[in-house]
């Protein structure tokens, strides 16, 4: 059969909707003039259409070997086709009208928290994973995600063929993505209920541009929740389910924030703020500190946070603030606490620099204005922090700090602010530096030659107006920490702006003891459950049992439980708060604390060694693997202390010698001595580079 018998069957049986199979001739009966077809064909280029001539095959095969008319089939064929588009068309008209009238939606953008937490529940339903249509994302772990250590250890063998080091070349090829439902509808069930769940994407012209300054389409993508019924309870519900186990994962972590980027920044609020760091909580008990003072500051901060407060405060008139000064030289745990505090309490840390050369005032005062309701604020450094007074602040500045007398010299000719300056570098010189040093070095360079600059830095009064003016956000906790308290402005610190100076000193001998027994004591997993965490934390430094035989017995948990008139007494005698507000029993009693404590296995250590070098990091790793029992590890913890004179060194001196002998107690008392000498020696040469023999 050659192509024009073949249309002239199917044709007319198509278009007259007749079925004379194998009839071709009646095809030109009905109605189509003869010769049209051979007319056509070649016109069309119909002879040579391979398309045409398979169909021709198909058409050929299946009339003669099934005995069907191949003309039902394609008329089958687009009755489906046909219905197919019906039931889209019909269902996408009845989806909208039932949307409308039967269905609860709620759309969520991804500009907020709340889509992070849903795609990270959506990413782990089965049900989701499983989908036909998804999309696979990069996810890296994060520095504190447990691993598996077996996947590592595929270690570069040494030339003395040991697996002594560790190689993470594979890491990444080996991270799993993870899936989330791709652009489209998807289904699944939650609680019972069968939810719809619509995730599309739209690009939006931004005119004033992202961080190029160019103007550009961004894409902002929308997850659309729907379920059946008239009320959102269920999808509420739903995006709540979400969020608690969003934070549940978080809930042992401290979410460290800091300003975004200066682009993200113009947006404002929540993009104000930007997560770099989510860090597993700092137990209290891990910084080394003078018991009275870690009562009294998480006493004052539990007090001031209690949801009672802010009516307290309110009844009296008193701005609902309180902010914190920690001083004392570097390395003695100032930021640590501030760490530990924010884990105790279960609060977000927001950590601004002053430094930051893209900081404006006006960007301090959003920042503090975009602040979450509770939370700590920490401004690290603010000695450092080069504030500057305006000159009208100037004439009643008393201040005779460094930096304050730098910057009360506005009003003075050139030739005297040059000299003054010189000077006041000769002197630095001579005095130690830091980093922030030159931070604020380059900072000032970059102010004398660039007048806009100047507009940026921040002054005095900018910082004051963010930390207690009207734009401030009430009820966050700040804490400021310096090593020179004595720098400061008297306006930064008076009462109203730091309610509770908390200083801190080198490491005195008991102190010593105690980073030592921290150091070396068996590794234990404490969990708390209870229904007030900060006073449970508490609860948890002050009922951890006596490091040793030769420190006091810590006061029991009970000796900070508040009476029922809202005086909170501690039996220590350290602190008694009295807020007056009969109504209020705070902070509440403490309740019951569980303690499971876990011995963890040493990992074993598998090591054939052939050098000297190698077979020295055999003895350790086999001292290592001995946990000394509680007297003996007191017995030497007391040794240790004994050899470090109270007060010359910090803690985070002691913890880098420590560090260094790390699972090896013995070793760092016999070397404790050398090491305090030659360190002790340098000191005193003002030389800041250890030799290696007394590191
Ligand atoms: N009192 C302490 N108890 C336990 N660890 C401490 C203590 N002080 C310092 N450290 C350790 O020393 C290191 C530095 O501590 P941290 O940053 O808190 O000191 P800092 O006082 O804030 O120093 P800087 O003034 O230089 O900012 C940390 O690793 C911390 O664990």
């Amino acid at each position: 059969m050659d192509i024009n018998s073949l249309l002239r069957s199917a044709l007319p049986t198509l278009v007259g909707n007749t079925s004379h199979a194998g009839n071709s001739s009646s095809a030109t009966e009905n109605g189509l003039p003869e010769g049209l077809l051979d007319t056509l064909s070649p016109l069309l280029g119909l002879q040579f259409n391979p398309l045409m001539k398979l169909f021709m095959i198909l058409h050929n095969l299946v009339g003669r070997n099934l005995g069907i008319d191949p003309t039902y089939i394609l008329t089958l064929v687009g009755f489906v086709w046909a219905a197919n588009k019906l039931w889209a068309q019909l269902y996408t008209a009845f989806y909208a009208l039932a949307r409308q009238y039967f269905m609860a939606n709620i759309e969520v953008s991804n500009s907020d928290d709340i889509y992070a937490h849903l795609m990270k529940w959506l990413a782990s339903q089965p049900k989701m994973v499983d989908s036909r249509s998804l999309t696979a994302e990069t996810a890296s772990k994060g520095a504190w995600e447990d691993e598996d250590e077996s996947e590592l250890m595929t270690g570069r063998v040494c030339s003395d063929g040991s697996d002594v080091y560790l190689n993470f070349s594979s890491q990444e090829a080996k991270a799993l993505p993870r899936f989330t439902p791709a652009l489209g509808m998807h289904s699944f069930w939650f609680g019972g209920r069968y939810f719809k769940l619509q995730r599309k994407q739209e690009a939006l012209f931004d005119p004033s541009g992202g961080a190029q300054g160019m103007p550009q389409y961004k894409d902002k993508e929308t997850l659309v929740l729907s379920c059946f019924g008239r009320s959102p309870g269920p999808i509420k519900q739903l995006l709540q389910h979400a969020k608690e186990q969003y934070y549940l994962d978080h809930q042992a972590k401290t979410i460290v924030r800091r300003p975004a980027a200066q682009a993200m920044r113009r947006y404002g609020h929540r993009h104000s703020w930007q997560q770099v760091a989510d860090r597993p909580v700092r137990p209290m008990k891990t910084v080394v500190l003078d018991d009275e003072q870690k009562i009294r500051i998480l006493s004052d901060v539990n007090e001031y946070l209690h949801p009672a407060t802010p009516r307290w405060y309110a009844n009296r008139g008193i701005p609902l603030r309180r902010g914190y000064l920690f001083h004392g030289p570097p390395g003695t745990g100032k930021t640590s606490l501030s760490f530990a505090l924010a884990g105790v309490f279960g609060l977000d840390i927001y950590v601004i620099s002053l430094l930051d050369p893209s900081l404006t005032e006006e960007d301090l005062l959003a920042l503090f204005t975009s602040l979450p309701r509770r939370c700590v604020v920490l401004l690290e450094d603010i000695d450092t922090a080069g504030l500057k007074r305006t000159e009208d602040a100037d004439s009643s500045s008393s201040s005779s700090d460094d930096d304050d007398n730098k910057n009360s010299e506005e009003g003075q000719d050139d030739d005297t602010k040059d000299k003054k300056s010189k000077k006041s570098r000769h002197q630095k010189s001579k005095k130690d530096w830091k980093v922030s040093d030159l931070a604020r070095e380059l900072k000032r360079h970059g102010n004398n030659n660039s007048s806009s600059d100047d507009k940026k830095s921040i002054s005095l009064s900018g910082l004051l107006n963010a930390i207690d003016g009207v734009a401030s956000h009430e009820g966050r906790v700040l804490i400021m920490t310096t090593n020179k308290p004595e720098t400061l402005d008297e306006a930064l610190i008076r009462p109203g702006r730091v309610d509770l100076q908390v200083a801190f000193t080198n490491a005195t001998q008991d102190q010593s003891r105690e980073l030592f027994v921290r150091m070396y004591e068996p590794e234990t997993t404490t969990t708390i459950t209870a229904r007030d965490p900060p006073l449970l934390a508490m609860a948890d430094h002050l009922s951890a049992p006596p490091l040793s035989p030769f420190s006091s017995p810590p006061p029991s948990p009970h000796s900070v439980a508040s009476s029922k008139d809202g005086n909170m007494t501690d039996v220590s005698g350290i602190t008694e708060v009295n807020d007056d507000d009969d109504d209020d029993s705070f902070p509440p009693s403490l309740t019951t604390v569980t303690r499971t404590t876990k011995k963890q296995a040493p990992a074993p250590l598998t090591l054939t060694l052939k050098n000297h070098h190698l077979q020295r990091q055999c003895q350790e790793a086999e001292e290592a693997q001995e946990d000394l029992p509680a007297p003996e590890l007191a017995r030497i913890a007391a040794q240790f202390a004994a050899c470090i004179p109270a007060g010359q060194f910090s803690p985070a001196e002691l913890q880098g010698f420590l560090l260094k002998r790390k699972k090896m107690p013995r070793r760092a008392l016999a070397e404790v001595e050398v090491w305090v000498a030659g360190v002790l020696a340098l000191k005193k040469g003002g030389s800041r580079v250890l030799a290696l023999g007394v590191q």
